[in-house]
């Protein structure tokens, strides 16, 4: 059961220490029974990744299942709960056994995975880490991929990713935030210090092949969440024990986490949450707390309180409010919200005015006790059905985001954002092949950029004074679509589906650019079992691929690859990824075949790798996409969207054609016109002779370009 403040703890007076505490759910506790379905990758780097899947025979009173492969599942739309345990040995373990259980009692389907722990060799010399988020991203794509309707539940991490994150919500629980602080702690006192080496003992068995890492204070310093925390911009819960031996409370970020500037969203769930009762004032124990708190109380009620109330209450401004809450301090129901969400706006009001920062919030849950948490009786159970109202405010109210927070998810509607900015924004590549040809086809359709250097990442067009242009890198400019940030952009068809995932949102508005030309497609060797091997058919029909030994691909295309695989009958196949040089994967034995972006073919050539019939993905071009929500909803962005598309239309059209002035000899108008009609060929023409000239044509407009009208109808318009 959940201890809030308001519950303390008592331990029995021989397990009063934390430390013992921690020891006997060690050697005594008693986790739950979980089998998991294991299912193994391999990285580029040679390391082994697993990805455990609780399954249903051990959870029977729920009604989480087994995830397989078929394509129902796929389309499942179960919440998945990504549990990244840092430790198994020292009771960590039981922690994430009972997490695990309970989720996937609540309806949650649970993956628990990291690299070297659960039994899972270490397969190359890179350990886990705590700052190192790049694997943990890889795999939240993976899952996505494989499971892009089921909503994903999972810091550092967090604040990299920003609102570029596919996770839903997630949950920091005894986090070390500040991985330099608990190490001091660690070695403060020889209490501590017998703890870390028990920890080391419990590392010893799989860190000894492994090179030892001098890890220097300022790696520890970059590593921790603490640095990324305010850049947070999903719904994250922090749970941490005052009392932790380890993660200690000094190492809180309690300031960043109070830098909520979703005041509504909070006010929103607070006055319509059912569970909400009255407000309690009451002095808190830890120097460091000064603020607002929430508290979840047993029975999974959140109660607000403040340790500044002190202070308000000498404010005449919330005077009333104050008394109001004392008074009504035990009262539940409506009256009780009111009167809560009195008392957190005073609250509110006073800090902003004494800091002088506009809005903010701190939502806080403190829990203090060390054990199993048994945290069913707080994270709902969500049938598949409602599975859409997922996303806040169900649970926001534990939320500690960003001011970047999308207003989509705030409020549900899109109208606060689109009201924020008057600019319609254009994304840009700001490097990389399609960059000087984009800024070329602009040119060339009389709407240069003008970018004073190339290191400046928003530029004009002269031409379209209401449209701002953002230089981003290909990938982000479709995620930055996505999040409503901007409003169009250019960049390769494969960009965007596999960015885009299939996201109704984008709208493909011109889909023939005429640049950035390649394919995505499958290559596989040249030599040894595939020799003969020259279509997909016969890939597929290969006796090799088995569960046990399935078919590798490496491919940076976490999302196009696997469905084009299985739209195709590929089931028995892993998906290994990278950053580039994938054509090296088959020859240094990671991978059996690649997918990836062919144009020439050389690379292919020089790598011994060869295209077979039937391997090709998506053909792809430079594109030009918009946000159908902003199209709609943004002023202006039609507009704009309009005269491009026009301009665009008009010059591809006009490409390889030719105005051609001549003089032609006759005794009349009528005779030259009877001339130049009768010989198509212009056999008469005297190209070279005087007054001959010749120029390319910019622009060839039409009345209404088809593709205007495609758009509009996408639009319902
Ligand atoms: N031979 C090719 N290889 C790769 N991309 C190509 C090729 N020909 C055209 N393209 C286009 O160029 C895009 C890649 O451009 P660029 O190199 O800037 O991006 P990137 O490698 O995806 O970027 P990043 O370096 O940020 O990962 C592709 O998405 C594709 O649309
Ligand atoms: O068919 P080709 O004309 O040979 O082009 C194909 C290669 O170009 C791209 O790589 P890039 O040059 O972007 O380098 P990378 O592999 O490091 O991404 C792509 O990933 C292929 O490797």
């Amino acid at each position: 059961m959940p201890i809030t403040r308001f519950q303390l703890y008592s331990a029995a007076p021989w397990l009063s220490s934390p430390h013992l505490q921690t020891t006997f759910l060690s050697l005594f506790g008693k986790a739950p029974s979980v089998t998991y379905r294991r299912q193994l990758f391999i990285a580029l780097d040679g390391g082994t990744i697993a990805l455990d899947w609780p399954t249903y025979s051990d959870v029977a009173e729920g009604s989480s299942r087994v995830i397989d492969d078929s394509a129902a599942i796929k389309r499942d739309k179960t919440p998945i709960v990504i549990v990244i345990p840092v430790l198994k040995k020292f009771g960590c373990g039981q922690y994430a056994k009972h997490l695990a259980f309970n989720l996937a009692r609540s309806s949650w389907n649970v993956v628990s995975n990291n690299r070297g722990l659960g039994g899972v060799s270490l397969t190359s010399d890179c350990f886990y880490n705590a700052g190192w988020t790049e694997e943990l991203r890889k795999i939240i794509n993976h899952i996505h991929c494989e499971y892009p309707e089921a909503p994903l539940f999972a810091v550092k991490y967090l604040g990299e990713d920003g609102t570029n994150t596919l996770l839903y919500g997630a949950a920091a629980i005894c986090s070390p935030w500040d991985l330099l602080i608990c190490d001091r702690f660690i070695n403060r006192r020889s209490v501590q210090k017998i703890c870390d080496r028990v920890l080391t003992l419990g590392l010893q068995g799989i860190s000894l092949s492994c090179p030892v890492l001098q890890i220097v204070n300022a790696l520890k310093r970059r590593s921790s969440s603490i640095n990324y925390v305010e850049h947070v911009s999903v719904p994250l819960l922090c749970i941490s024990a005052l009392d932790d031996p380890v993660c200690t409370s000094e190492a809180i970020p309690w300031d960043e986490c109070r830098w909520v500037r979703a005041v509504d969203e909070l006010f929103g769930v607070l006055s319509t949450n059912p569970y909400v009762k009255g407000t309690r004032k009451r002095s808190l124990q830890c120097s460091t707390d000064q603020g607002l708190h929430m508290s979840v109380m047993g029975d999974g009620s959140v109660t607000t309180m403040a340790n500044e109330a002190e202070a308000l209450s000498s404010s005449n401004e919330h005077a009333t409010h104050n008394n109001k809450d004392e008074e009504t301090n035990s009262e539940e129901g409506k009256q009780g919200n009111q009167s809560s969400n009195a008392t957190v706006q005073g609250l509110i009001d006073m800090l902003s005015r004494r800091r002088r920062q506009s809005m903010w919030l701190l939502a806080q849950i403190d829990i203090i006790t060390i054990g199993p948490l048994n945290i069913s009786g707080r994270i709902q159970s969500y049938p598949p059905s409602t599975v859409d109202h997922l996303r806040p405010p169900t649970i926001s109210f534990i939320s500690c985001c960003s001011s970047q927070l999308q207003t989509a998810f705030v409020n549900g509607t899109l109208d606060s954002k689109i009201a924020e900015r008057d600019k319609i924004r254009i994304g840009l590549p700001s490097k990389g092949r399609m960059a000087a040809d984009t800024l070329d086809l602009l040119k060339d359709c009389q709407l240069s950029v003008k970018q004073v250097n190339p290191r400046q990442y928003v530029a004009q067009i002269p031409q379209l004074s209401n449209v701002e242009v953002w230089f981003q890198r290909p990938k982000d400019i479709v995620r930055k679509l996505l999040s409503m940030d901007l409003d169009l952009c250019i960049v390769g068809l494969d960009t965007v589906s596999e960015y885009g995932q299939g996201n109704e949102d984008l709208i493909i508005v011109h889909d023939a650019l005429d640049y950035g030309d390649c394919r995505l497609s499958l290559a596989i060797p040249k030599y040894g079992i595939f020799e003969n091997i020259d279509s997909l058919r016969k890939l597929a029909e290969m006796p090799q691929w088995t569960i046990e030994k399935p078919l590798r691909v490496a491919t940076g295309f976490t999302y196009l690859g696997p469905k084009f695989m299985k739209e195709n009958g590929l089931w028995h196949v892993t998906f290994s990824t990278a950053d580039g040089a994938l054509e090296a994967a088959p020859a240094m034995g990671i991978a059996d075949t690649i997918l990836d972006l062919v144009s020439s073919g050389t690379t292919l050539k020089e790598n011994n790798l060869k295209e077979i019939e039937g391997g090709v993905v998506l053909e792809s071009q430079a594109v030009l996409v918009a946000s159908r929500k902003e199209l709609i909803q943004r002023k202006g962005a039609l507009d704009s969207t309009h005269e491009i598309l026009e301009r665009f239309e008009a010059h591809l059209r006009a490409l390889g054609q030719f105005t051609v002035t001549a003089n032609m000899r006759g005794g009349s108008a009528e005779e030259v016109a009877e001339r130049v009609l009768s010989q198509p060929s212009l056999v008469g023409l005297q190209i070279g002779g005087s007054g001959v000239l010749i120029s390319s044509l910019t622009y060839i407009f039409d009345e209404e370009t088809p593709r205007w009208r495609e758009l509009l109808s996408k639009l319902g318009m």
